[in-house]
């Protein structure tokens, strides 16, 4: 299955000024709208050519030269440059291909939201995230005195640099129909007499825009707030009936009345937004705000962050998975295909990856990648979570989940299993900006998998076709955010010649018309470049032997050896992540596994510092008070079951026994996988199902505190109400044990 190249410029086709051949080199397809296409260029002028998205009138533009929307998309861009989260502009970027007008832009990597919420379930801690960061622009632009007055989930696009000022990982894109709302002088451009024009796209606009009203600061935050709608539920209702690649019966015109009509009902009952007929009350806080506000009126920003903060884990009505066919990965996966991977390389050279400790496949030269997966540097593989596939003598091979096997394909202990688990908690850290999509492209792998995890068979031979990594690359490549979404692109753009033109006289510039239809972007992005982002959190010093990454070099004695206790993170002699010490001195050591020496000694407690990674010393501390008794912390039980007879009801405590095991057992376990879910690595629940049964509960609460954190490190530092949400989660779920143990 080859991947459908939209647009019509073809990749290594070459335009613009600067060099004999053109400047700008195609290099993928990013997206494509009814007036523009997207595409991912090289500068070839100079040696490094670095990459940059390009945005070119669709080729129907030519024929009008009245629709020169791109020139003026480009205008509206130079005067929000500096305004943070908006794409730079660069230099020598603004030209004419074949009389289509072009910009040149910074290029923001992975996937648009309308994409991303696609993939795998989103939960709270990341929608409010999501939220925060969507919102935190949008105040940016208005506050640059401009309105974006297309605001939808495909206009928002995620990427790998995280920076706090400009929206953490999302920025903005498509000022098509952007709009100052602030004069010359300085003063709110009052809304103009007689104004009937439909701004926006029709899933996200405003009951304002269906009422043809001049727009402002509010209606840009009336989207958001569809926006966060669907995020929460997974679908806006007035979009529901219609199937996917299809529209909704009837005519363009008819949808929109029915999104205007629902939407207008919604500002007296926001009940009516929701399927279950409950609106979360942070959001009937927003309504009431955004239903209030005047056209000139400033929305209160920092209201809505928190009441987005509000928001819990019931208000997620969402499906906990898409449907197969929606998961979806646009990222290109490090070393996915490329032998010899130079990042790879360049990993193993500098032993940045020592921590990484599985299995892998003897024979092949190679080392442990930060995933706790192996990557060959002859061969090739692509590498991950817990499935892995590696190219070894020109064959697939595929290897079992970390843990499961040892370096002579025997089965590992329980214990082994354990360490294994302690070995890629870190390595998650480490993958920050991919491990979701990462995880996201193993799901896709996941039955195969386990079918042959029951079996017994491995390593597998598999057949994977050549292209693998580009077939996981277009999972679900079509999307949409309106009406016409998915659409025939020929339908787009007989629509779009057919719109009226207009011109907006509160606007320096022709504006082009609402747009609507757009395949997805599905061009995965460049390969990942950092391994170590601005607050040092990717990377741990490298142990003291750091042979031990590599094939064959024993496992370091403190990691499996029954004498040098569990590995907590607190107790191991490697010179580990001071923040992970914290966290399980804060919630294992100190607390639950009150059992073992190494846990809950006097050197974890000293290890805590007083205040925790995400500045929550007090909370940390009474939770530490709450849980740290020893008379109530959960005494340590001798194993369930050395030959994982596995169930958890056979697995009594003393204390607790066997009914209170079966009793919290499958919350444990929900718990958990929850947990997993929410930092998105929900391959990962698979592994923790299989062995926690085998484990002993101390062990594994410690774990999951210590797995739960190095996920909600990935969250750092833009969204800590992710990272702290989990910390609670897990903080609660760790007191309730506690009290059961009692
Ligand atoms: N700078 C960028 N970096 C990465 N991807 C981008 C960039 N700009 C746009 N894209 C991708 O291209 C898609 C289309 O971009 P944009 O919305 O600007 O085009 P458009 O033709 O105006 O779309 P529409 O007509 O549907 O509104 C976006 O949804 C996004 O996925």
């Amino acid at each position: 299955m080859r991947r459908e190249w939209k647009g019509t410029l073809q990749p290594g086709q070459r335009l613009g000024e600067g060099t004999s051949s053109g400047r700008w080199e195609i290099v993928g397809s990013l997206g494509e709208g009814g007036y523009a296409e997207v595409y991912q260029v090289r500068d070839t002028s100079t040696v490094e050519a670095p990459q940059y998205a390009l945005k070119i009138d669709t080729q129907q533009v030519k024929k009008d030269p009245r629709l020169a929307t791109v020139r003026n998309e480009a205008e509206k861009l130079k005067r929000l440059q500096g305004c943070e989260g908006v794409p730079g502009l660069v230099e020598g970027g603004l030209g004419k291909h074949q009389g289509r007008s072009y910009v040149v832009m910074e290029l923001f990597a992975d996937d648009n939201l309308a994409v991303y919420q696609q993939k795998a379930a989103l939960g709270i801690a990341e929608i409010t995230s999501i939220g925060h960061q969507t919102l935190k622009l949008l105040q940016n632009i208005h506050s640059s005195g401009w309105l974006h007055r297309d605001v939808k989930p495909a206009n928002f696009v995620r990427t790998i640099q995280s920076n706090p000022a400009s929206g953490g990982r999302w920025r903005v894109v498509d000022f098509g129909l952007a709009k100052p709302y602030i004069s010359k002088e300085g003063d709110i451009i009052d809304a103009r007499d007689g104004y009937n024009e439909f701004r926006g796209s029709t899933n996200y606009a405003s009951v304002r825009a269906h009422q043809k009203e001049e727009l402002g600061r509010r209606d840009d935050l009336w989207s958001w707030f569809y926006m966060l709608v669907e995020l929460l539920q997974g679908k806006l209702l007035w979009r529901e009936n219609r199937a996917p690649g299809k529209r909704a019966s009837g005519s363009d015109d008819e949808a929109k009345k029915t999104a205007h009509r629902m939407k207008l009902r919604a500002l007296s009952d926001p009940n009516t937004l929701f399927s279950s007929g409950r609106c979360p009350e942070a959001l009937v806080k927003m309504s009431r705000h955004l239903s209030a506000l005047q056209f000139k009126e400033s929305p209160s920003y920092n209201k809505l962050q928190a009441w987005l903060s509000e928001l819990t884990p019931a208000d997620v009505t969402r499906p906990s998975r898409p449907p197969a066919g929606k998961r979806r990965l646009s990222t290109a996966l490090p070393g996915a295909s490329e032998p010899a991977n130079a990042m790879y390389q360049q990993q193993a050279s500098a032993q940045q990856w020592h921590h990484a400790n599985g299995v892998h496949h003897p024979g092949d030269a190679g080392y442990m990648n930060g995933h706790g997966g192996w990557a060959p540097h002859q061969n090739g593989g692509m590498n991950g979570g817990s499935n892995r596939v590696v190219w070894h003598d020109g064959q697939a091979l595929q290897l079992p989940p970390p843990g499961g096997w040892d370096a002579s394909n025997h089965p590992l202990s329980h214990q082994e299993l354990l360490d294994e688990a302690w070995d890629i908690s870190p390595a998650w850290s480490q993958q920050q900006p991919y491990a979701a999509s990462m995880s996201d492209a193993f799901v896709s792998h996941d039955s195969q998998m386990s079918n042959q995890i029951e079996q017994g068979h491995f390593p597998a031979h598999l057949s994977v076709p050549e292209n693998w990594d580009l077939q996981l690359g277009q999972l679900g490549s079509e999307f949409g955010d309106d009406l016409d979404q998915a659409q025939p692109q020929l339908y787009q753009r007989k629509r779009a010649a057919g719109r009226q033109l207009y011109a907006d006289p509160a606007a320096d510039l022709d504006e082009p018309m609402p747009k609507r239809a757009r395949q997805s972007p599905v061009q995965p992005a460049a390969p990942p470049q950092m391994l170590e982002d601005e607050h040092g959190l990717l990377l741990q010093p490298p142990l003291p032997d750091s042979s031990a990454a590599m094939p064959g070099a024993a496992r370091p004695t403190w990691m499996s050896s029954p004498a040098a206790g569990r590995p907590v993170p607190g107790a191991a002699p490697g010179p580990l992540n001071p923040r992970i010490r914290s966290l399980s001195a804060a919630l294992g050591a100190g607390s639950i596994a009150g059992g073992g020496p190494a846990r809950a000694g006097p050197e974890q407690s000293r290890a805590a510092p007083s205040a925790s990674p995400l500045g929550k010393a007090p909370h940390e501390a009474s939770r530490r008070n709450e849980l740290g008794s020893s008379s109530k912390a959960l005494p340590k039980s001798a194993h369930i079951s050395d030959n994982q007879q596995g169930h958890l009801a056979n697995g009594a405590t003393p204390q607790a026994g066997a009914a209170g095991m079966a009793a919290y057992g499958p919350a444990f376990l929900q718990k958990a996988i929850s947990v997993f879910d929410e930092g998105r690595v929900s391959v990962n629940a698979k592994i923790l199902k299989k062995i926690i049964p085998s484990m002993d509960p101390a062990e594994a609460y410690t774990g999951l505190a210590w797995a739960g954190w190095c996920i909600a490190q990935n969250t750092l530092p833009e969204t800590q109400t992710q990272a702290s949400q989990m910390l609670d989660h897990l903080g609660d779920f760790f007191k309730g044990l506690a009290r059961r143990g009692c």
